[in-house]
């Protein structure tokens, strides 16, 4: 980290604790639960996903403390162009979920949802090309195929012409087999790396064994805009600033962070705002047209008390909070 930590006592003194309603089901989950901490450069955001353990979740809190406690870096752009997000929902929801952004030109699919097929993918990949002939399509397995299921997968995906296929197997070298397989069938479809770089010990090895075209690079996940602008310039492959499926204070984070970004080549996934029904503040971080403005969020007072959890959740946080801060605190701590 490049900042001081501050006690863990005034972290806790300056949170408050939301949980979001969202739109539609996204990552398993209907409502999102985060932590927004006050400091002195403005609000920061731990979210980690509820799941997670101290070791994972310790990042997502260095990134929640340098939001709080630090600038964000000299803007290289004022927006950001951002893809729109699409659920695996069924092809007759597409119009309607998609109707919650604003004229998207790139649009992320997920697919490989469990529970569904690989019809129901080829289905809800084909409408949203019928709805949307013009737009940049890319797909999202988060690792659900087999190699042999990601290769005749993506064959067939890839006749509805797809700007990149992100994470569709876990691991690294996993990518890099798809990767060949779909070469050695005359598809230069490109691979995108996510869990292979943010779950993995050590994000750059994808750039270094050269397994993936481009990296999925996010804020919360990674450790903050500093650790993340230094994997970025690391790896030398272009990147993508994804959300975590932040609210708009960890939104304007991960905003701030692909605003320092010295090449944007892709839309960044940072339009998931239009996947809640509500937010912190009145005036949500909300993409028009494919651009997120860059800027600082601050939830608003009313939005913290109406949205804000029981005493059973916030004394859970308040113990999560402690437990990822040992962490950082660790000497072997790499963050
Ligand atoms: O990249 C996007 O378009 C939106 C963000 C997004 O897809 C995700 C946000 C949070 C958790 C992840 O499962 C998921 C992803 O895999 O990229
Ligand atoms: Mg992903």
């Amino acid at each position: 980290m490049n900042f001081t930590l501050p006690p863990v006592e005034e972290l806790i003194a300056n949170a408050h604790v939301v949980r979001l309603p969202m739109r539609v089901k996204f990552r398993g989950v209907t409502e999102r639960e985060a932590l927004l901490i006050h400091g002195p450069a403005g609000w920061g955001e731990f979210s980690a996903f509820l799941e997670y353990g101290p070791a994972e979740a310790s990042r997502w809190l260095a990134a929640g403390i340098e939001a709080a406690y630090t600038d964000f870096p000299t803007p290289l752009r004022t927006s950001i162009p951002v893809n729109a997000t699409l659920p695996a929902v069924r092809a007759n929801q597409i119009a309607g979920v998609l109707a919650n952004y604003d004229a998207p030109h790139t649009i992320k699919i997920k697919v490989a949802e469990k529970g569904q097929h690989l019809d129901d993918d080829i289905a809800r990949v084909a409408e949203t090309r019928r709805l949307f002939p013009d737009a940049a399509l890319r797909v999202d397995a988060n690792t659900g195929w087999g190699i042999d299921e990601a290769v005749s997968a993506l064959l067939k995906l890839s006749e509805f012409d797809l700007q990149y296929a992100e994470q569709p197997v876990p691991g690294i070298v996993g990518l890099a087999r798809v990767r060949e397989r779909l070469r050695s069938h005359g598809v230069e479809l490109k691979i995108a790396a996510d869990e292979a770089v943010r779950k993995h010990s050590d994000p750059l090895e994808v750039a270094r064994l050269g397994a993936a075209d481009l990296m999925v690079i996010k804020a919360q996940p990674l450790g903050g805009i500093q650790a993340v602008l230094d994997i970025a310039a690391q790896s030398g492959l272009d990147v993508v600033v994804s959300s975590a499926l932040d609210t708009s204070v960890g939104l304007a984070q991960a905003a701030a962070l692909a605003s320092a970004v010295p090449q944007l080549p892709y839309a960044c996934g940072l339009a998931t705002g239009s996947l809640f029904a509500e937010d912190v503040t009145a005036t949500p971080l909300l993409a028009t047209a494919g651009q997120l403005p860059v800027r600082r969020v601050a939830p608003d007072e009313d939005k913290l008390r109406t949205l804000s959890v029981t005493t059973e959740r916030r004394t859970w946080w308040e113990q999560r909070v402690r437990e990822c801060y040992e962490q950082l605190m660790a000497p072997e701590s790499h963050n």
